[in-house]
């Protein structure tokens, strides 16, 4: 078993928790509330830049050139490509501005900013691989369900479902497992950790949203 295929079992009970929440099964029928999705796409659009610059970094320090390339091409479709979906959004949901970080949003960003920052750069890879990874799967996840006509939520569930966004995930995933074949044990359980740490929190980003958790 490679490392990553390792790593999702050990996510297994999150993933299979998540695509049971609340906000993703209302998500897929079209009758989550307006204003969970409003707070959602402006959280997450403060968290795409955030993401964005953070795989550059993370870039900027991979070993081999090739990786370094792709996590830089990753991060200009966060910034560029992601955003301009978002101000599509912010129209048509009527989002006038993407206020502040709320508490998971701020958690889950410093999170993935001080692992490029001071952890070994396969367990930042690893830290960022959940957001690809499980973002793909759900997507695929709502998109093979039965579709109900003319969910407003529709143009989400195809970014992340389907053929562009699976193969930039393909590539992370390979990419993780070339780091993790090329390191030690130790910090391959790093990754380990960074790679459930994530997922816990891409659960509690859904989770936020839903209960519209603000600062106190
Ligand atoms: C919180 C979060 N994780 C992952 C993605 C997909 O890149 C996203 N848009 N938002």
């Amino acid at each position: 078993m490679n490392w990553s295929e390792n790593a999702w079992k050990s996510i297994e009970n999150i993933y299979n928790n998540i695509i049971e929440m609340s906000f993703i099964k209302e998500l897929s029928d079209g009758t989550l509330d307006k204003e969970k999705f409003q707070f959602y796409i402006a959280q997450d659009s403060l968290y795409l830049e955030h993401f964005g610059r953070t795989l550059a970094l993370i870039g900027s320090k991979a070993h081999q050139i090739e990786d370094a390339l792709a996590y830089m091409r990753f991060a200009e479709n966060a910034i560029v490509v992601e955003n301009a979906l978002h101000e599509s959004y912010f129209k048509e949901f009527e989002i006038s501005n993407k206020g502040i970080l709320q508490p998971v949003c701020h958690h889950y960003i410093h999170f993935l900013r001080s692992t490029a920052a001071f952890e070994p750069v396969e367990v930042a890879l690893a830290a960022t691989l959940p957001c690809f990874w499980i973002y793909k799967e759900v997507g695929d996840y709502i998109l093979n369900l039965e579709k109900t006509s003319e969910n407003p939520y529709q143009s989400w569930i195809e970014t992340y479902g389907g053929e562009d966004f699976a193969i930039a995930v393909k590539t992370a995933i390979e990419i993780c497992n070339k780091a993790a074949e090329n390191t030690t044990p130790e910090i391959r359980n790093r990754m380990n950790e960074a790679f459930i740490t994530a997922s816990k929190l891409e659960f509690q980003f859904w989770q936020a949203a839903y209960d519209l958790t603000i600062w106190e």
